[in-house]
């Protein structure tokens, strides 16, 4: 079998390679939730998406049929929260995303979270690593910096660990600096771009507005943009006021970043978008995992960018999230070791 001439002549001059036609399978796990619902449906709507799998402890099968009226070609599947559902669904994915656990109410930080959604993230990185071994896996539950190390161990215990396909979703911090910017200059979002690493709460999230249009903030302007920044988490947590975390800029964040892998995953080069990832830039200080911008292709991680030149202001931003970033990243370890 081959593909018509006109066809495959018709994919060269649109940029495409051939490789753009494979399918490509996602799978949401928590996809009734807050998150999933909106999130699944943004995957409905990507092209690069052939089959999308919905699972969920509740509700999976009613989202799925719900979206998949949605006129695009890819097919949905909801499958039954038992494990052999879930194993279904992970099989053949070419990309996990875990919207899976409780958000935040107000008052709690993210690492409160941790004592339900860590054993969550545990069982789901499992079910993974025994079905799917050789997906990108995409980490949205929180507390991030400490689910990721978390998925890491499981992976690692299951010996198929494979650093450049693990990620903490990181993209809403970017999109909020990018968005946060443009209202403090009255500018398009579109054209403000600022690099976000570090992890992903509170003082772990360090904005480089040195390296961005933003670079002329100073004095109070400047703090408390860093500050919205780094707790916009909370802005919405208050607003919602019991009602749960970020859903729908989540959902977008979540998408983009899905995008990206799948673009570079058919061959665009260049693709660069900042994530939490197994990180060798701060190592030496004990800290296995950092966000950075980095570039992503067919195999996942292509390239990690240091944080490059900062201001001695944003060194002591980075410094500081070093301190705590280690400490999140400890404890997934731990919880791995004690409850395995
Ligand atoms: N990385 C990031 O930037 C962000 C992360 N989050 C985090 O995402 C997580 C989800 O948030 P929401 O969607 O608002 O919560 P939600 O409570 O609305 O939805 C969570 C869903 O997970 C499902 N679930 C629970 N245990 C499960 C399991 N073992 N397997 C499969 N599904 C399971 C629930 O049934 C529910 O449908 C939270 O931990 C939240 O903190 C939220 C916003 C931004
Ligand atoms: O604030 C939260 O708990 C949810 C989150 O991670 C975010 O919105 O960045």
């Amino acid at each position: 079998m081959f593909a018509p001439r006109q066809v495959f002549g018709t994919f060269q001059r649109r940029g495409f390679s051939a490789s753009a036609r494979q399918a490509s399978k996602v799978a949401v796990l928590g996809a009734a939730g807050g998150i999933g619902q909106p999130l699944s449906l943004l995957l409905k709507l990507n092209p690069r998406v052939t089959q999308l799998a919905l699972y969920d402890i509740r509700g999976g099968p009613g989202v799925a049929a719900d979206i998949s009226h949605v006129n695009t070609k890819s097919t949905v599947s909801g499958y039954d929260p038992t494990p052999s559902g879930l194993r279904e669904a992970l099989k053949g994915s070419e990309l996990v995303l875990i919207p899976a656990g409780v958000p935040r109410k107000p008052g709690m930080t993210r690492d409160d979270l941790f004592n339900t959604n860590a054993s969550i993230v545990r069982d789901l990185a499992k079910a993974a690593a025994e079905a799917s071994p050789d997906a990108n896996i995409l980490i949205i539950s929180n507390p991030v910096n400490s689910t990721v190390p978390i998925t890491a161990e499981v992976f690692k215990a299951a010996g198929v660990y494979n650093p450049r396909r693990l990620f903490g979703v990181t993209t809403l911090d970017v999109v909020r600096a990018s968005r946060f910017l443009s209202q403090v200059k009255n500018t398009d979002p579109a054209n403000e771009n600022v690099p976000v690493v570090g992890g992903h709460s509170g003082v772990t999230i360090v904005p480089l507005l040195s390296q961005s249009n933003g670079a002329d903030l100073s004095g109070q302007t400047y703090e408390d943009y860093v500050k919205r920044v780094q707790f916009g988490g909370d802005e919405v947590v208050k607003a919602k006021d019991g009602a749960g975390s970020a859903t729908l800029s989540m959902a977008m964040a979540g998408a983009r970043f899905a995008e990206s892998l799948l673009k570079a995953s058919q061959g665009v080069k260049g693709v660069i978008e900042p994530t939490f990832v197994d990180s060798p830039l701060y190592k030496d200080q004990g800290v296995d995992y950092f966000a950075s911008n980095v570039e992503l292709g067919p195999n996942g991680v292509e390239k990690i960018y240091p944080v490059g030149k900062v201001t001695e202001h944003e060194q002591k931003l980075i410094d500081t999230c070093l301190v705590d970033l280690k400490k999140n990243i400890q404890k997934g370890v731990d919880f791995v070791k004690q409850n395995p």
